[in-house]
């Protein structure tokens, strides 16, 4: 059996969505369990709706999440792969020229719908005369080509949806090839599949009934026929679809305007509609152990952000500083150690926020004074430096010693001076990181 191959396929009309990064993440994770290889394919036949703008796009986001890819293919340097194939179809008879005009396909679909019959192509094409294709070429309309279906059942026993089977009279011969010569994309996506060597097809159910004609495409064109999968689309929070060209909840967006980690999304889209539960997972080797196409269900998965938010501060929690210094400068925290960031990581849900705890600690903050006295007896006990992990633990002994405060008595009025907040990182880590000249500062009432 040939290796298995799989490739993740999106045309570069815009930035990739949740649903198109499911489709990645599973196509990714499918190959890894397998030892097999990922593909990323351009498909960029469509010239009036692709950009090399949103194909780099595309492979930053990719890259972002960590989905290397170990091949690489743009349809719009294979055209004369497509020509070629075409050919071949064409002289063993399955392809064919039609001269219907958009306006007279949708008055035959209206008639059709009137009559109550399914609106298929009446292949009235394959009935022209050379004379007739010759007088309609010299009335300067141009052919687009379909392929000839057979009348056959095709059947085939897709990895998430089991035993799928349609006839092929009750599908429309589709367009392979348009008028001005650019192959669709039914077309270049099987040639592609055959010649790339691919094992198998993952993606969205919305291709479903495209499967049933490109099998019998890939069949015409002599194969061999992957193995399909399709797995239900990804709706927002209110169930509506998703599309690129949209913009609806790109993977830029959950980047830079939600400040979400790609393991979060990660995390996420590995399990979202599966039998597995949702969880944060630290490395993608979690999430490749755990694949198995067999858990994706048939349900629609409907998309929640507040997911993510969670995942992502389940993960921030277990990050360890190493994945995160290089950023934490950028974000305004020059200069932050692994102690400020092992004190601060349970307190956060996006690695931005991380800077509020970095203002505490480290620029003047007005002090929230409750009971002043409490706090100058506080002050006269404090630890002479050098200050550590086990200051806090000390001081705070000798004040209950000193003034019979216990619980919150004891703590908030501590907390409130040091911090402003009710609530925060544990004072034994944070008292450290503030030190003990602003300590000071900020018990006696000043803005340090
Ligand atoms: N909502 C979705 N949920 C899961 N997978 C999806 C979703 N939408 C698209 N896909 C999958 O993403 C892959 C790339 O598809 P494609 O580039 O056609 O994206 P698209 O969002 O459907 O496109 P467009 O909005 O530009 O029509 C396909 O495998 C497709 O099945």
């Amino acid at each position: 059996m040939s290796p298995v191959a799989v490739r993740f396929a999106p045309s570069p009309t815009g930035r990739l969505h949740i649903g198109n990064a499911r489709a990645a993440v599973m196509n990714w994770l499918f190959a890894r369990k397998q030892g097999g290889s990922f593909m990323l394919r351009m498909d960029d036949t469509d010239r009036e709706r692709s950009t090399a703008e949103y194909a780099a796009g595309i492979e930053e986001d990719l890259r972002w999440l960590g989905l290397e890819w170990d091949r690489y293919a743009r349809q719009s340097d294979r055209l004369d792969r497509y020509t070629a194939a075409a050919e071949r179809l064409k002289a063993a008879g399955r392809l064919y020229p039609c001269y219907e005009t958009p306006d007279e396909l949708g008055l035959k679909r209206k008639a059709q719908l009137a009559q109550h019959r399914p609106p298929l192509y009446d292949r009235a094409a394959l009935r022209l005369t050379d004379a007739d294709r010759a007088r309609l070429e010299a009335e300067g309309r141009r052919p687009h080509w379909r392929l000839k279906l057979e009348h056959t059942p095709v059947v085939w026993d897709d990895l998430v949806r089991g035993t799928q089977r349609f006839q092929g009279q009750d599908l429309s011969d589709p367009v392979l090839i348009r008028e001005d010569g650019q192959p669709l994309y039914t077309f270049a996506s099987v040639v592609d599949d055959i010649e790339l060597g691919i094992t198998h097809v993952i993606r969205g159910e919305d291709h479903v009934a495209n499967t049933a004609v490109q099998i019998q495409l890939c069949e015409a064109l002599g194969g061999p026929v992957p193995a399909f999968g399709h797995f239900p689309l990804i709706t927002d929070a209110s169930g509506a679809g998703l599309s690129k060209r949209l913009g609806s909840l790109s993977l830029k967006s959950l980047r830079e305007e939600s400040g979400l980690e790609p393991l979060s999304i990660l995390s996420l889209l590995a399990k979202i509609g599966t039998s597995d539960a949702v969880e944060a997972r630290g490395t993608l080797e979690e999430l490749v152990a755990d694949f198995d196409l067999a858990k994706v269900g048939r349900g629609t998965p409907k998309f929640d952000a507040e997911d993510l938010h969670r995942l992502n501060a389940q993960i921030l929690h277990h990050m360890p500083y190493a994945a995160v210094a290089d950023r934490l400068p950028a974000l305004g925290m020059a200069g932050a150690d692994e102690a400020f960031w092992l004190a601060v990581r349970p307190n956060i849900t996006h690695v931005a926020e991380a800077k509020g705890w970095w203002d505490i600690t480290h620029a003047p903050l007005a002090p929230v004074v409750t009971d002043a006295a409490f706090l100058e007896a506080a002050a006269g006990l404090l630890p002479a430096a050098p200050w550590g992990p086990d200051t806090w633990g000390q001081w705070v002994d000798a004040v209950k010693a000193a003034t019979g405060a216990k619980g919150k008595a004891l703590f908030m009025p501590l907390r409130l001076a040091l911090t402003g907040l009710e609530h925060g990182p544990e004072l034994k880590t944070l008292l450290p990181l503030i030190g003990r000249e602003r300590t000071l500062a900020r018990l006696s009432g000043q803005t340090a």
